[in-house]
């Protein structure tokens, strides 16, 4: 980590070569729709949309994935990414959004852990101890333009980011609802909670499960901003412009200092966090709850 020089401290160390890059199409660029210079050049993957603006510094990245369920495809297509991004000095910040329409992000995606071995539910829970510890660590300024449900995972990686605003819509609910599954939120995903809104209101909101709509995000400061829909992304390219006027360098080491502790203490225990979710989600009660629980996400399509 490059603290020295205030630039770059996301911990490049952590990146592991994941031979998953099953089906992507990572790399590839395509000039964005009305054509442009380098500056109007888009790349990205199956999953993961970026649209980079190289005058403003800030690229806008689109989850494109079915519900935005936090796949292993999809993780590892995130951190690929951001990556890029961060190497590129043009880069100052990136707005993340949903191209998915009325979801942000579903959160886990339940299928890579049930009726999996578990071995795959360890390299799917490295896969999202990753994308966090970049997220919540990255040099850049990152924006949630919230423009959809935020439940669980989702909102793990909302309050990754250094501000969110959400759509006012009560159907776009917030939160940690991990308990009405029957599951329990790992330390560092209670961290980050506890980091954004404080103990008492997390303490209330993690046993209940709350999904907070936006009115009542916006009032325990689970979100910074509550905006018409139609005014999210106007409003995410404001808050960013405003957290880009302050010097790159103070702002990043001062994000650091907030928020190094926080990380470091899934880094000290990483290999026991992963044991601890896959002995947990691999119990055969979890599993039978899991399978419910997405039997019954099914059937509500329908
Ligand atoms: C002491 C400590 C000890 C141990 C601790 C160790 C470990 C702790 C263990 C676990 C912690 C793990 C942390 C978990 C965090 C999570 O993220 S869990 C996931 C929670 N997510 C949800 O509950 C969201 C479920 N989805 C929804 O509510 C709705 O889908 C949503 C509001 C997002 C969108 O609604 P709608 O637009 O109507 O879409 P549909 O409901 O029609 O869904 C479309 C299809 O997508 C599928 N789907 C939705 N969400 C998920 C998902 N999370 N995973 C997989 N698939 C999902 C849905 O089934 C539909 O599929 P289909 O098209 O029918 O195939």
């Amino acid at each position: 980590m490059a603290l020295a020089s205030g630039v770059r401290f996301a911990p490049r160390a952590l990146l592991r070569p994941w031979a998953l890059l099953r089906g992507t199409t990572l790399g590839r660029t395509e000039p964005a729709a009305g054509g442009g210079g380098d500056g109007a050049r888009r790349f990205g993957s199956q999953r993961v949309l970026v649209e980079p603006d190289a005058a403003s510094g800030v690229a806008v990245m689109k989850l494109r994935n079915p519900s935005n369920a936090l796949s292993l495809e999809l993780l590892t297509e995130l951190v690929i990414s951001l990556e890029k991004l961060e190497n590129d000095k043009t880069f100052r910040g990136i707005i993340l959004t949903s191209d998915c329409p009325r979801v942000f992000c579903a959160g886990l995606d339940l299928t890579e852990i049930c009726g999996r071995n578990p071995a795959h539910c360890a390299e799917y829970w490295k896969a999202m101890q990753e994308l966090w510890l970049r997220m919540y660590l990255s040099s850049l300024v990152l924006v949630a333009a919230i423009n959809g449900a935020c439940p669980a995972g989702g909102c793990i990686i909302a309050l990754s980011c250094d501000c969110r605003v959400l759509a006012d819509n009560p159907k776009y609910r917030i939160g940690l609802n991990e308990t009405l599954l029957g599951i329990i939120a790992p330390f560092w995903l209670k961290d980050t909670y506890v980091n954004t809104i404080g103990h008492r209101a997390s303490e209330q909101a993690l046993q209940l499960g709350s999904l907070f709509p936006p009115a009542e995000a916006l009032q325990v400061g689970l979100v910074d901003q509550v905006v018409p829909e139609d005014q999210v992304q106007s409003t995410a390219l404001s808050e960013m412009a405003r957290w880009l006027a302050v010097p790159d360098h103070a702002r990043q080491l001062t994000k650091n200092m907030m928020r190094k502790a926080t990380a470091d203490r899934l880094l000290r225990q990483r290999d026991a966090d992963t044991q601890n979710f896959v002995s947990f989600v691999c119990r055969d009660s979890i599993q039978k709850s899991l399978q419910a629980y997405l039997e019954k996400l099914r059937q509500r399509k329908g």
